[in-house]
């Protein structure tokens, strides 16, 4: 392929894929070049991204298919549920899809999960691709094949694991990127640092300027990082039996602040910048890691532009939304803590803990 791209490979025997990384990518045809051929080619895009970047990528794929077609589904976290991923069904059968379909998933991590969990289904798995047009969904949600809706009971509760053909990360993409929603994607740019490479957390706080300016290096640096320690850990635990866990930092306070105020409210990332804070305190209580770790990490999550205090909401009905989270075993929560800068594990926590960190940082 010619043009300046950046590549790694993610390592899973016979489903592994490439992620690409570089400027001008979704309107390049030689980016997609490898894979499959087939009569339909289907773009799964939102109301938002599709004016933005549908044309363009349709021109890309033309030569690829006889019939590129587009789902376009309505925006938002709170349409990450069944009737949106029905309407996908929906036109799949009303075209006569076949099984050689491709899907394209091409928006940010609402639209990846929901293209990739259709995928999975749509007559029992068919290809898809991911192109990933938000910063998180560049250096979390399009890598690792994790898929899912949200149930009003809790995050991603139904879901599978289904992995891509190929991620094409688009920097260009960036761009158009609402300021709130390039914060929310530093939220798990972050996260790799406490959780796998401290030099990585001391690179992120000397360039969060330059990121939040959105320079096309510091951009192309952190998605490549981000996409390197993913890769890392998702080629050694696939499906989440132990390790892959530690992707999950900030999650259980994350999904339930998501789930309690309504999907939507908060943005993914900024539950997770949220949850990053009251996960370090709570590794702090534990004796794991010091008042300067939780003091470092609670500073550069405000830099980013991310809450660190919870919203305005009763500490019960986010216990009991936690109880909901797929770490729980046996009834006990399950967190990811920091057991010393740059690495993480997941323990079993007293709830009467997890009630005093929530009280510490009450709205
Ligand atoms: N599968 C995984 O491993 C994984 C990892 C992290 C997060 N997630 C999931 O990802 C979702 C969050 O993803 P997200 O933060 O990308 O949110 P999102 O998909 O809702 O996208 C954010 C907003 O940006 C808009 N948008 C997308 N690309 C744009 C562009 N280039 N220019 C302008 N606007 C654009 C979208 O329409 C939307 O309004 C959550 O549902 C979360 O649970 C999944
Ligand atoms: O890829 C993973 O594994 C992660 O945990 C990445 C997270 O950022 C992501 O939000 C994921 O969807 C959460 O997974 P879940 O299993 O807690 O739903
Ligand atoms: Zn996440």
């Amino acid at each position: 392929m010619t043009g300046p791209h950046d590549s790694l490979r993610i390592d899973l025997g016979e489903r592994s894929y490439d992620i690409l990384i570089g400027r001008g990518l979704l309107g390049r045809a030689e980016a997609f070049d490898g894979l499959p051929r087939s009569r339909h080619g289907i773009v799964v895009t939102n109301d938002t991204v599709a004016p933005l970047y549908g044309e363009h990528l349709a021109r890309a794929l033309a030569a690829r298919h006889e019939r590129v077609e587009q789902v376009v589904l309505p925006d938002g976290e709170a349409h990450k549920d069944w009737p949106t991923l029905n309407r996908i069904f929906d036109h799949l059968l009303a075209e006569a899809c076949d099984r050689k379909t491709v899907l394209y998933a091409l928006g940010g991590g609402v639209v990846g999960d929901m293209t990739g969990f259709a995928a999975a289904c749509y007559m029992r798995g068919v290809p898809f691709v991911q192109l990933p047009t938000t910063l998180l969904a560049q250096v979390d949600s399009s890598v690792g094949g994790k898929t899912a809706i949200n149930h009003p009971a809790g995050k991603n509760m139904i879901g599978a694991f289904y992995q891509p053909l190929r991620v094409l990360a688009d920097l260009d993409t960036l761009a158009t990127l609402p300021p709130r929603e390039l914060s929310a994607g530093l939220a798990e740019v972050i996260k790799y640092g406490p959780i796998a490479d401290e030099a990585f957390l001391g690179w992120i706080e000397a360039n969060l300027d330059a990121l939040m300016q959105r320079e096309p290096e510091a951009l192309a640096r952190a998605i490549r990082r981000s996409c390197e320690i993913k890769a890392w850990v998702v080629g050694q635990d696939e499906r989440e039996a132990g390790l892959r866990a530690i992707l999950n930092f900030g999650h259980t306070f994350g999904h339930a602040i998501e789930a309690v105020l309504g999907y939507g409210q908060w943005l993914h990332g900024e539950a997770v910048g949220c949850g990053m804070v009251l996960a370090i305190e709570l590794s702090a209580r534990l004796g794991l890691v010091g008042d300067a770790e939780v003091r470092r990490l609670t500073r550069l999550v405000e830099r980013a532009g991310l809450p660190t205090r919870l919203p305005p909401v009763a500490p019960e009905p986010l216990i009991e939304a936690m109880r909901v989270d797929k770490k729980t075993e046996d009834g006990q929560l399950r967190f990811v803590v920091v057991e010393a800068p740059g690495r993480a594990g997941l323990r079993a926590v007293d709830e009467g803990l997890v009630r005093e960190v929530l009280a510490a940082h009450a709205a």
